[in-house]
């Protein structure tokens, strides 16, 4: 058949590409008679499903299509549960059944793994959430130029959906959003525009602890909070305060920055103080509103105890925390071993993991604020080899350099945290050259609804036969 514009298909979707979009593959013929490939990218559909597409190019080699119908659907399908699942670009497997998801994350790291030369069987089933829902404790959403708040929409970072619910954030955070967005209605104030690089307000970050229950409220504004906006800010801090007491802080960041980040220029504190008390595994960790941690706090303290279990620490050992960030792990491993030294290239996280561990008397820890290749080699001359080694790098992994620098330090065990199954595989391949066996890897969902998958493995030195 002959291609035509805007011409109705059926596909079969083949496999998910890693945003957890289905693929399918058709062949046409063009208009010279001659066979091509058109190359098919099908959001919110799952493995073996048949589906009915509009193309809007058939001509092309690649394109993207919503389905218009799913003639044959897969056994796992489901309805999705939030009404903005088929635009909001936040969840993208709501139409997954629960444990089909899972069973693709252990499925993932199983290939990722085994891509590399590892036995697959080391990797055990993906822990998932009882309940997979409003498991977020950081939310970060955007103002559209009318003012109204939301999400994006799914590929068009220039289309916001207004915010109704929201079923992966907490439930008090969505409505201390809600709050927000009354106000600004009430009070006509403009969203920021990306194109004009004009408009006042950009984005409204909400964190809130789900251990203390305290809550942060960020805005981002291109102006400060003065003039003719200090008594709308007074009226905000108001209804907020009126409405969540547990709001402990309420800022108003500055970004006239072209770059779409949440950033700041200047803190303007218009209540509270400027961070808030969270806990972790029995610890207390202070948060300001750039401190990374751990969005899913249920999951993070599963994949410590994992990583305590797995990492046997002893009270006669020193460990390193590479990659560690405000001290989520070195805090819990801190008060089970001798000594330990984390390093982390941000300085505030470091300033923060410094007060942590203070804040929770812990007298055995030192932090340094240095690249983890630097980091490392500054560590093992002024600390010595440690037996124990923990590293959770960001998506990129730990690469080459560092992870060749870990096998010469020699630890007994190490404990590598992934947030990437195939960045994980290919650092822990480099192991294999310095005598090291991997004993287990296990998935954790912290990201339910999500492609994205955690990872606890446990590395060892088994060294070389002779
Ligand atoms: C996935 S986070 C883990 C943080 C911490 N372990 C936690 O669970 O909260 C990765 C951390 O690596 C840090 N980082 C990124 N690149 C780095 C580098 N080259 N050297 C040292 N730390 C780095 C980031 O700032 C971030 O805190």
């Amino acid at each position: 058949m002959v291609m035509t514009k805007g011409e109705k298909m059926v596909a079969e979707i083949n496999h998910l590409d890693d945003r957890g979009s289905g693929r399918a593959v058709i062949w046409r013929e063009n208009e010279l008679g001659n066979l091509k490939k058109l190359k098919l990218t099908i959001p919110q559909t799952l493995p073996g499903e048949k589906v009915r597409v509009t193309v809007d190019q058939p001509e092309r080699k690649r394109r993207k299509a919503m389905p218009d119908e799913i003639i044959e659907s897969h056994a796992e399908r489901t309805e999705a549960s939030c009404q903005h699942f088929e635009k909001c670009g936040g969840c993208v497997w709501q139409h997954w059944h629960y444990n089909g998801q899972l069973q693709q994350k252990t499925d993932h790291v199983k290939h990722a793994i085994e891509a590399q030369g590892f036995d697959s069987s080391l990797v055990l089933d993906t822990i998932g959430m009882d309940e997979p829902w409003h498991y977020r404790n950081k939310m970060e959403f955007t103002f559209a130029t009318d003012g109204s708040l939301g999400l994006h929409e799914q590929g068009n970072f220039r289309k916001i959906i207004s915010l109704e619910t929201c079923l992966i954030a907490g439930k008090e955070m969505v409505e201390a959003a809600m709050t927000v967005a009354e106000w600004v209605n009430d009070y006509n104030l403009k969203g920021y525009d990306k194109d004009l690089h004009e408009g006042l307000l950009r984005h409204l970050m909400v964190r809130q602890s789900f251990a203390t229950g305290e809550m942060m409220l960020g805005l981002f504004a291109t102006e400060a909070p003065d003039g003719p906006l200090q008594e709308a800010t007074n009226e905000l801090v108001k209804r907020i305060e009126e409405k969540f007491p547990q709001v402990k802080s309420v800022l108003w960041l500055e970004n006239t920055a072209w770059a779409d980040r949440t950033q700041s220029e200047k803190t303007h504190l218009l209540a509270g103080r400027d961070f808030i008390y969270d806990e972790m595994a029995g610890y207390r960790f202070r948060l300001w509103f750039d401190t990374f941690f751990q969005t899913n706090p249920t999951q993070a303290e599963k994949l410590v105890e994992i990583a305590i279990d797995l990492g046997k620490p002893m009270k006669t050992e020193k460990m390193i925390d590479l990659f560690c960030g405000v001290g989520t792990f070195s805090l819990p491993f801190a008060s089970k071993v001798g000594k330990l030294v984390g390093i982390e290239i941000v300085e505030s996280s470091i300033e923060s993991a410094k007060r942590n561990a203070k804040d929770n008397g812990l007298s055995n820890t030192d932090f340094l604020a240095k690249d983890a290749r630097n980091g490392i080699d500054q560590v093992l001359e002024s600390f010595g080899n440690p037996e124990l080694l923990l590293l959770d790098p960001p998506r990129s992994g730990a690469g080459g350099k560092v992870m060749r620098r870990i096998g010469r330090a020699k630890p007994e065990r190490i404990v590598y945290v992934s947030c990437n199954p195939d960045t994980f595989a290919t650092d822990i391949k480099e192991l294999e050259a310095f005598g090291y066996t991997l004993n287990v890897v296990q998935p954790v969902d912290l990201f339910p609804h999500t492609v994205h998958v955690e990872c606890v493995a446990l590395l060892t030195y088994v060294g070389f036969p002779s």
